[in-house]
């Protein structure tokens, strides 16, 4: 029997413990502080055992997960290493920052215990076991930074195990994870918080501003509503590799008040024209930064009884939805229905039988 203990069974940790929870020869055990944490661990059957004690947790795993925020990582680690852990056995993290955690854990290197950094590209603005999915990491990028001390029996090891998330694992260099996510999930939330406050500034002298801010603004701020200290740990943790960043944001930025400044229409194009091609080039639909959830927009007329309609629908054809969003709902607009899927099959499913059924159907 193979024992996997998750310290921090939160969103992330919770997500990984019901990818492995009645799998054949895994046993799950959870840890928190809290008695009433280790309860609600328990009665939601997201482990198999959980308890107060890290020794009890920790001892006889073969693997530790370290599920808690960025700044939490290295004083747990360090209690983590004062137990008593089973030799061999491996020690990972889903920290979003992969430098300092990495370098902490070789810098403390036990020579019997192995430490591989992990970085699960997938996750969601919301957080606590609450939101815990085992399809959390389905089709997701899995960033694991092992280093040149890592024995590739470990590192082997961890990613046969991780075959149970159903992502996909890759291998980085600690550093150049911190650049790239950086760039493409660091700035994105410091963007929306920015872009959110700025409007809601406004909005304290003309209360239109958020009455017509629309879907257009909603998608591209959802991110803006995360954990405040998560993300505050992870940006003090990437300080310096996101100050550069803004430094070229502002960049960015300075150009199109350049283009206004000068009325230069074809410039403007030109950058949309270049954003453009590269965003087409993105992978379809991928789990994870940006998007977290199979989602599809539907064009409803707004007559009473249509939500059931659709739900009717979809019920029929055993297609299930795991959330319904109705994101307007005027007499002088069609509404328009967000409906969230877990998996990309229930969703392609689900954008053929309303096309069918003449349904407006967006993505
Ligand atoms: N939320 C997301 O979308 C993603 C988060 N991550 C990383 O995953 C880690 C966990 O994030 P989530 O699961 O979203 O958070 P969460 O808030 O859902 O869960 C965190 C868990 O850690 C525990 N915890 C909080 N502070 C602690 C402390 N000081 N000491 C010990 N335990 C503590 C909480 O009780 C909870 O069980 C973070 O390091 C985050 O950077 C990585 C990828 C995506
Ligand atoms: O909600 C989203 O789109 C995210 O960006 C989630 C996320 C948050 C933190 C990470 O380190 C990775 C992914």
């Amino acid at each position: 029997m193979i024992k996997v203990a998750i310290f921090g069974v939160g969103l992330m940790g919770g997500s990984l413990a019901l990818c492995f929870k009645g799998k054949p020869g895994i046993r799950v055990a959870g840890h928190s502080n809290n008695p009433a944490q280790v309860e609600k661990y328990l009665k939601r059957g997201v482990v198999d055992e959980a308890s107060t004690s890290m020794q009890e947790v920790a001892e006889d795993a073969d693997f530790i997960f370290l599920c808690t925020p960025v700044g939490s990582l290295e004083p747990y680690l360090d209690k983590l290493l004062r137990c008593k852990l089973k030799p061999g056995c491996i020690v990972t993290d889903v920290g979003s920052t992969k430098s300092s955690i990495t370098k902490y854990a070789r810098s403390k290197a036990v020579p019997y215990v192995h430490f591989i950094g992990g970085h699960p590209m997938a996750g969601s603005e919301r957080s606590g076991v609450e939101a815990a999915s085992s399809h959390l990491y389905e089709n997701a990028y899995y960033v694991l930074t092992p280093d040149d001390a890592t024995p590739a029996e470990a590192y082997d090891r961890l990613v046969e195990l991780l075959r149970h998330t159903r992502a996909h694992i890759v291998r980085v260099d600690a550093d150049r994870h911190d650049e790239i996510v950086g760039a493409i999930s660091h700035l994105p939330h410091v963007i929306a918080v920015a872009l959110v406050n700025q409007v809601a500034g406004y909005n304290e002298r003309d209360g239109l501003y958020q009455s017509l801010a629309a879907g257009g603004f909603r998608d591209i701020t959802r991110i803006a509503s995360s954990h405040p200290d998560m993300w505050r740990d992870i940006l003090l943790n990437n300080r310096e590799v996101v100050l550069a960043l803004l430094r070229d944001w502002n960049a960015e930025i300075a150009k199109f008040a350049d283009m206004l400044e000068r009325s230069d229409g074809d410039g403007i194009v030109r950058e949309f024209k270049r954003a453009g091609a590269f965003r087409s080039q993105l992978p379809e639909r991928r789990k994870g930064v940006i998007t977290s959830i199979y989602d599809v927009y539907v064009d409803v007329p707004d007559h009473p009884g249509i939500i059931g309609q659709i739900a009717t629908l979809l019920g029929n054809s055993r297609i299930n939805l795991s959330n319904i969003h109705i994101i307007e709902s005027r007499a002088d607009v069609p509404g328009v229905l967000r409906l969230s899927f877990r998996n990309e099959t229930d969703l392609e499913a689900a954008i053929e039988l309303l096309k069918r059924h003449r349904y407006e159907v967006r993505q």
